[in-house]
């Protein structure tokens, strides 16, 4: 039997990629308003793995079950529909729109059950949309660029733009891969801040991230991969103090 309070699990998955075994008996639990971050060394699985959650890829063997339901063999579009939401590494925007815009289209594409071209006519006139969007931008600090083409955007705030993209969706689980890739240390304390304020509304969040500052100032639990195996699981003082945490990492690019 599965704790009442466990969001999302990833039962027993394995992913082969010819004879590459990427992710092998992974088994994975996360808790309901909990920040819980993947880390490990480069080439270890954390992609894959969220991959595997969101649908893009489909596990050898193994399911993922999200608040009862196996997601396993639904479509990317539809497992966004059971409220999960994903911020990419690199951000998946309408470059030739403004900022506004592009934080009102998840929210009409999800209303009405998938995007469809004709959104981008019907844009000025979603007054209630419109208003969240705008709420949604307040809440990055991103209100000030609202009219700003989107392609624009300085790497920094193209991630804060995505991150209310996904909130405008109300997710139960929020994704997010490497949300701080490339940023500076102020952009990278901004974004901490805003993660922070997102956790605080109890919103679940499964973070990949390789800088350990971020990781640690923001996890409750913290799960090990190193060569496609979760090699240590609990909590950010646990894990820190885990002999074969130090290895991987020695023994591995970091
Ligand atoms: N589509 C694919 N086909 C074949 N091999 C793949 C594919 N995707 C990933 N791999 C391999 O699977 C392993 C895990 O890769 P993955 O990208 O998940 O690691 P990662 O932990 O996210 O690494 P990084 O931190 O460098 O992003 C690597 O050896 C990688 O080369």
């Amino acid at each position: 039997m599965e704790k009442s309070n466990v969001v999302l699990h990833v039962a027993d998955v394995h992913k082969r990629f010819g004879g590459l075994h990427a992710l092998a008996d992974i088994d994975l639990q996360v808790e309901e308003g909990k920040t819980h971050a993947i880390i490990g060394p480069n080439g270890a699985g954390k992609s894959t793995l969220l991959n595997v959650i969101i649908g893009k890829l489909a596990p050898t063997s193994g399911q993922v079950v999200f608040d009862g339901t196996v997601l396993t063999g639904r479509k990317p579009y539809q497992i966004n529909q059971l409220g999960i939401a994903r911020v990419f590494q690199t951000p998946e925007i309408f470059a030739d729109l403004s900022v506004l815009h592009n934080v009102m289209i998840p929210a009409l594409a999800k209303r009405d059950g998938m995007f469809k071209l004709n959104m981008l006519r019907s844009l000025d006139s979603e007054t209630g949309i419109r208003a969240e969007a705008e709420h949604m931008l307040e809440d990055v600090g991103m209100i000030t660029r609202r009219e700003m083409l989107a392609g624009s955007l300085s790497r920094g705030d193209k991630r804060r733009m995505e991150l209310a993209m996904c909130l405008i969706q109300h997710p139960r689980l929020l994704l997010l891969d490497e949300p701080t890739a490339g940023m500076s240390r102020h952009d990278t304390n901004t974004t901490i801040e805003l993660l922070k304020k997102i956790k605080s509304r109890g919103m679940t969040k499964v973070i990949i991230e390789h800088d350990m500052h971020v990781v640690f100032s923001l996890a409750d639990k913290i799960s090990v991969l190193a060569q496609g195996r979760i090699i240590a699981d609990g909590s950010p003082d646990e894990v820190r103090g885990n002999p074969k945490v130090q290895e991987a990492y020695l023994g591995g690019a970091h």
